[in-house]
């Protein structure tokens, strides 16, 4: 997980969160400002005390905005403005007083803290306690003030929670996979490739599978590009269901496929080749006859690095190609293609 999906991403997110910490803190800090000096003229000396503190922490959290790094400073706001609430709440609490303009800080601190629904019910939560405390001290016209404002504020809030949620699976989902096939892309190949070769990976061994469509040039040439690209999602679509739900498909190049088996042996690979094979011949491409050659290769952690499998597995499918296509052949064939 790198390159331009978590940057797209974690910008989008970061850059969102920070200027939502910026206003959140300096509108505390004011609030704090004017109730620090409303307290002390009325004499109500904790009170006034509380604002001070909460106007100092929002004054460093600012502080702390500007010099961070984005992603930190963010982090480092949040986490200690929801602390910041918690001591309001505890204070509201113990000295019997209704703390409930606090109550509207909560949504968006919960948003960018937790995930929506977990935000939602946090939100929802501290509404029934701060209504309740409101209910107790205060007229009845002040409850239905109070719990309007905030219910308009909590939906508000959970739809742009759910949003930036969605928008996030799509951008993740269209920076892994590939528009035509809908298979994941080259890219996380890579990646996954990466992850595998890291000594902390748990995979102890691995199977590769490279799938290339056969003359394909003369599909594109005898019914049109728009009819190889049919056959592309097809192919794709077909090796799909063959494939567990955790064994993962990548379009590895133009009308050339990888699949990656972990945890499996050279024979596990062979078998699984000759079934994707086979279903692939048996499938209707609307009345054009497609076969896809495999090569296939193996890598078990000790042996160096896995693309050395991978290039097993590409001179395997030539050796494929060459022994006449629609076949499977395995790391001896690629080492007969060398010699
Ligand atoms: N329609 C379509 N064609 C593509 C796409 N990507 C690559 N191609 C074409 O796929 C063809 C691949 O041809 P070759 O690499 O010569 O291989 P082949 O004709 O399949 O022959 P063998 O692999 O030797 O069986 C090229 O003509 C590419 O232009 C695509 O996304 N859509």
């Amino acid at each position: 997980m790198s390159g331009l999906r978590r940057d797209s991403f974690s910008l989008l997110r970061e850059t969102m969160r920070w200027r939502v910490a910026l206003v959140l803190s300096a509108l505390i800090f004011v609030l704090c400002l004017v109730l620090g000096v409303l307290n002390t003229r009325l004499q109500l000396a904790d009170t006034a005390q509380l604002a001070w503190i909460c106007a100092a922490v929002a004054g460093a959290c600012i502080a702390a905005l500007v010099a961070l790094p984005r992603h930190t400073g963010g982090t480092v706001f949040f986490v200690t403005i929801a602390a910041l609430l918690v001591g309001v709440v505890a204070f509201g609490w113990w000295h019997g007083r209704g703390m409930q303009h606090w109550a509207y800080i909560f949504p968006p601190v919960l948003v960018f803290l937790l995930r929506a629904r977990p935000a939602l019910f946090g939100m929802l939560l501290y509404g029934v306690y701060a209504s309740t405390l409101t209910a107790l001290l205060l007229p009845a016209i002040e409850v239905v003030r109070f719990a309007s404002g905030y219910g308009l504020l909590v939906c508000f809030m959970f739809t742009y929670a759910l949003l930036q949620e969605r928008a996030a699976e799509m951008l993740s989902y269209h920076s892994d996979h590939d528009a035509l096939s809908n298979c994941l892309n080259r890219r996380t190949f890579n990646e996954t490739l990466e992850q595998l070769a890291g000594a902390r990976n748990l995979v102890k061994r691995c199977t590769f599978l490279l799938l290339d469509i056969d003359h394909f040039k003369a599909i594109n040439d005898q019914h049109g590009h728009l009819v190889g690209d049919r056959v592309i999602t097809g192919v794709a679509a077909v090796l799909g269901r063959e494939l567990d739900a955790d064994t993962p498909l990548f379009r590895y190049g133009g009308e050339e496929f990888a699949v990656l088996l972990a945890d499996a042996d050279a024979d596990a690979g062979l078998a699984l080749g000759e079934r994707l094979r086979a279903a692939v011949q048996a499938a209707d491409f609307h009345g054009v006859g497609v076969t896809i050659s495999v090569g296939v290769g193996h890598w078990r952690r000790g042996d160096g690095n896995p693309s050395a499998a991978l290039d097993r597995a590409d001179r395997a499918l030539y050796a494929a190609k060459r022994a006449g296509r629609n076949r499977v052949r395995g790391e001896d064939a690629a080492s007969a293609a060398v010699a």
